[in-house]
């Protein structure tokens, strides 16, 4: 439930994880509050389930410091068990069980669980009820593991890539559950997909190899690092990013070379000056040139586009 107090429901200060030679957490500070639905977006192997997992006690950090609610997850693990929890990753589902039974098992882990109908219904799987998890689709599983999440009506609910695998109609249907627990207490939720966190998410906190290299509101992190937008263009030339980025009117580029021709995409900080700067270019000969309104991608692309092997910080 929302308690109206200042203090962060969650607090990760200077974590540090390593897996031998792999430093999956190199140094981390995060708050959340109550309220907030958190977007942990990252690409593969950035760090998020690294994070979510030590926040909620699955794995020990090196270094630094995890509170919950004021508790530590891995010395105080049972206040913090009651208080957050975190929708299975796919192994971790019991599928000889029903989907009821599966839900009563989950639900007497908790002080306060909600009725097994109530969240059956919120997951739309009320013809399952009776079904064991194992003659479910992938995507109706995926659904098991959300209600599973929903249960204990905890004040921290955490979702790991909630709509990996989903069909579109699926995914919006994901949305909609996350969307309805949004606002008690706080969310966190690890996601590769943009979409994803610019619909749901009220803060979103980009990870790269194991380091957060910005926070903020979507419109924020827009204004920050999106610029104008981006110019995208396809080229047999053969263009590198580095000539791209010397354009004027550009902040960011990142070329893909796909068969015999070029991608190209550029973050511009004056879309009308970049584009006329493509178009002067005599090198360059873009065709299809398309331009879109400041995303998320683009926010990414300048934060982590490695392509370029550029440095990770970088102001407009
Ligand atoms: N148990 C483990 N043993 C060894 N290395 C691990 C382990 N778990 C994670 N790693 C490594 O730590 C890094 C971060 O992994 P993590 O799973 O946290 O990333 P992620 O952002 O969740 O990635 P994905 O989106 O692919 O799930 C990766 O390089 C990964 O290979």
């Amino acid at each position: 439930m929302l308690k109206a107090t200042p203090e962060p429901l969650i607090r990760v200060s200077g974590a540090v994880k390593r897996y031998g030679q792999v430093t999956a957490l190199a140094g981390v500070d995060v708050e959340v509050f109550p309220g907030e639905t958190v977007g942990i977006l990252g690409a593969n192997g950035a760090g998020k389930t690294t994070l979510i997992e030590s926040v909620m006690g699955a794995r020990l950090l090196d270094e630094g410091d995890i509170e919950v609610c004021g508790f530590s997850p891995v010395r105080q693990r049972e206040e913090c068990a009651r208080r957050m929890s975190l929708q299975p990753q796919g192994s971790s589902l019991f599928k000889h069980l029903s989907v009821t039974e599966s839900l009563e098992l989950w639900a007497s882990f908790y002080p306060r669980p909600r009725e097994v109908d109530e969240v059956i219904a919120l997951v739309e799987l009320e013809s399952k009820r009776r079904a064991r998890v194992k003659t479910l689709s992938s995507g109706q599983q995926q659904r098991v593991r959300l209600a599973l999440a929903l249960i204990g009506d905890t004040e921290i609910v955490a979702f790991d890539e909630p709509t990996v695998g989903l069909d579109p109609l699926a995914r919006e249907q994901v949305w909609d559950v996350i969307r309805q627990r949004a606002g008690r207490g706080a969310v966190v939720m690890a996601t590769q997909m943009m979409d994803e966190a610019e619909v749901l998410c009220d803060r979103i906190v980009i990870m790269d190899a194991g380091r957060i290299v910005a926070a903020g509101g979507v419109g924020e992190l827009l204004v920050r690092y999106a610029g104008q937008g981006s110019v995208s263009f396809k080229t047999v030339a053969p263009v590198d990013a580095a000539t791209m980025k010397k354009l004027p009117g550009v902040l960011w580029a990142s070329t893909r070379r796909v068969g015999g021709s070029t991608s190209v995409r550029l973050v511009t900080s004056d879309m009308a000056r970049a584009q006329a700067a493509v178009r002067a270019s005599s090198s360059v000969r873009a065709e299809n040139l398309k331009t879109v309104g400041p995303s998320l991608g683009d926010v990414f692309l300048r934060l982590v586009g490695r392509e370029l092997n550029a440095p990770i910080h970088e102001e407009n």
